[in-house]
């Protein structure tokens, strides 16, 4: 077995299994303690809770408490594994939010048989939570579930791969652009993989200036094009009426690639084909589309981006999802709307442009974080980035007529 595996296995399992616990906010010592929190004491927020729903807000966890809840059927980049199999990403993902947002969280692994069943699971204990974050739920099912919760939920629900990707994806684009002196309307780009997070992806980078003619969406059978017989409705709105059939084919000449497919997909001889200064996001987990090291090899001029902590620039959805909620939640948000997630886009971006403070330079084991090709994205241990993307995310909330409250408290994240 490698270092690494085993490392990996034995901060999973010691010095107690798994990654999270609960912690009590009240004392419970004495009896006095127990006649307030349980006993008679808990009569008093249940009368409340049944005149008034909202007063749940006051009285219970709900207001800083998301769900993470997933199926298990398109976990990372390792596929459909099964609801049980998840649980160390979902508890991953409640550690996140925990740790860079102050939220609780806690996952929930829903075992089901049909879409329905999984709607209607979520839908009837989405109450609890102050929001509901879906997470590694496969194409096309996804869509549905995503739309018709949020249809069903009063509280935000947001598909974490679908629009969390998205935000990350398109703040490191706009930035990566910038540097390589290209602009986003005149680009070509390759998207490998055409299921939840590409579609958001390549739906929010047409919001973003990118012409939806000028993207090639690949799935496992290769282009996606309008003479293809087998296209569920989400790949057909990027089929392109086009020859190209194959990798080869749309990487000539191609400004960026996107790869949200899976492992090693993208031989390195591809990359010689794309046009002077590329731009290389291979965003599948814990695997990309193909080695940063081999990538560099290819091309000098490139700008390369992956999923994982241990290379330079993470687009990663742990950069918007933590804070996009912490604002959500904050304003008691009805749901996570486009003016909001454009705006975790430009908190996100702006970040990287900015000098680097000493603690994120020690966290991340660098001497020097400059905006630049090996620094395009903030590192998720800046606290700016709950600071700002919360902040701004909040506001657009309540410009947006979507939040609970009208303005934002004058102190809002000073502290
Ligand atoms: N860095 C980040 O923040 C994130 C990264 N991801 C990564 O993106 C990937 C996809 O996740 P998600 O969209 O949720 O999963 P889905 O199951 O919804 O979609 C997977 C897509 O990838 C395609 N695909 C898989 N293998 C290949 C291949 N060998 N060649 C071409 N296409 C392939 C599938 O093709 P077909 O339709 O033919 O089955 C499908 O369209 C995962 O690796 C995941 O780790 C996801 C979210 C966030
Ligand atoms: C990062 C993430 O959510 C994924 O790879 O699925
Ligand atoms: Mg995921």
């Amino acid at each position: 077995m490698s270092d690494f595996r085993q490392k990996a296995l034995d901060y999973h399992a010691k010095p107690r299994p798994g990654k999270i616990s609960v912690e009590l906010t009240k004392p419970a010592e004495s009896v006095t303690d127990l006649a307030l929190a349980y006993s008679p004491g808990v009569a008093e927020p249940v009368r409340e809770i049944a005149a008034d729903p909202d007063a749940a807000y006051k009285y219970t966890a709900k207001g800083n408490m998301v769900a993470v809840i997933s199926n298990g059927t398109a976990i990372l980049g390792l596929g459909n594994l099964g609801p049980l199999a998840s649980k160390p990403v979902m508890e991953g993902k409640a550690l996140l939010f925990k740790r860079f947002a102050g939220l609780d969280s806690i996952d929930i692994e829903v075992k089901h048989r049909t879409t329905e069943e999984f709607i209607t699971t979520v839908a009837n204990i989405a109450d609890t939570f102050g929001g509901i974050n879906l997470e590694d739920i496969k194409a096309p099912e996804c869509f549905e579930i995503e739309q018709e919760l949020i249809k069903r939920c009063k509280v935000p629900v947001f598909h974490d791969d679908q629009h969390g990707t998205a935000i990350v994806t398109a703040a490191g684009m706009l930035n990566a652009l910038e540097i390589q002196g290209k602009a986003i309307h005149d680009v070509t780009i390759v998207c490998m993989g055409a299921g939840a997070a590409a579609v958001a992806c390549m739906e929010l980078l047409i919001k973003c200036g990118a012409q939806r003619e000028r993207i090639y969406m690949l799935d496992r059978k290769g282009v996606i094009h309008t003479r293809r017989d087998d296209l569920t409705p989400h790949k057909m709105l990027f089929a392109n009426n086009t020859d190209k059939r194959t990798l080869e084919d749309v990487m000539e000449g191609a400004d960026v690639f996107v790869g949200v497919s899976g492992p090693d997909v993208l031989p390195p001889a591809a990359l010689s084909l794309m046009a002077e200064n590329p731009i290389v996001f291979a965003c599948s987990n814990p695997d990309p589309e193909i080695k940063p090291e081999l990538a560099h090899a290819a091309r000098k001029d490139l700008i390369m981006a992956t999923g994982r902590s241990d290379y330079p620039n993470q687009v990663n959805n742990v950069l918007c999802f933590p804070f996009i909620f912490r604002g959500a939640l904050d304003v008691r948000a009805s749901a996570i709307n486009d003016e909001m997630k454009v705006a975790a886009v430009e908190a996100i971006r702006s970040i990287a442009k900015e000098p680097v403070p000493a603690e994120v330079l020690a966290a991340s084991q660098s001497d020097s974080l400059e905006f630049g090709r090996q620094y395009i994205i903030p590192k998720p241990m800046d606290p700016r980035l709950c600071q700002r993307v919360a902040t701004a995310v909040a506001q657009a909330a309540i410009d947006s007529g979507v939040a609970g409250i009208e303005s934002l408290p004058a102190d809002y994240m000073q502290n």
